[in-house]
């Protein structure tokens, strides 16, 4: 599925991602269940810097990534899992907590949620049609955003004002 062109950019800075993580994890302890979280699974890759923040701020030591890959670049391929986490510690996902940076159609989720059905879902960022899928999240956008992360972006030099018509 081609996703271009996108209205609007949404430009996340890792000042801003720590925040927003921040508050995620804060939310998500009052989410815990009674015997509180049992471990964190990060989606690879965009949810791995949310998924050490959530798991620092709530000293959860058990942290397992699984891998779902589903866009090159800004087009949608079906998402498939190219590494599974340790299922004898996940169970049926029971008291854990899934985390990725985003959710947009909520293809990669579906996927996530087959593999291990009880989980929490949490996601910093959440776009309105993928929003059922997540248990968890702090912001929400429009679909027609996209939302540029830090890690794919760099600072760079822009033109005066007055000179931009040059
Ligand atoms: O809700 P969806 O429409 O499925 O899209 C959301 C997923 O897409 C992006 O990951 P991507 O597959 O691009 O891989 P990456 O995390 O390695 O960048 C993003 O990090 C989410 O995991
Ligand atoms: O808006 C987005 N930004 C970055 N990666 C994504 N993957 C799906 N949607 C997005
Ligand atoms: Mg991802």
């Amino acid at each position: 599925m081609d996703r271009l062109p996108h209205e609007k950019g949404f430009h996340v800075s890792w000042d801003q991602l720590h925040r927003d993580a921040r508050a995620l994890a804060w939310r998500l302890q009052d989410a815990r269940p009674e015997a509180g979280w049992r471990a964190v699974v990060a989606i690879t890759r965009g949810g791995m810097a949310p998924a050490m923040i959530v798991a620092r701020e709530l000293d959860i030591r058990t942290v397992d990534t699984i891998s779902v890959k589903s866009y090159n670049h800004q087009t949608q391929a079906e998402p498939r899992i190219i590494k599974s986490p340790d299922m004898e510690m996940v169970g049926d996902g029971s008291g854990v907590l899934v985390v990725d940076d985003l959710v947009d159609t909520g293809r990669t989720l579906e996927v996530v949620k087959a593999a291990m059905p009880k989980a929490h879902i949490a996601t910093v960022y959440a776009k309105p049609q993928g929003r059922p899928q997540v248990d968890t999240f702090i912001t929400e956008v429009s679909q027609d955003t996209w939302i540029f992360f830090p890690w794919d972006m760099a600072l760079q030099y822009v033109k005066p004002y007055h000179g931009a018509d040059d």
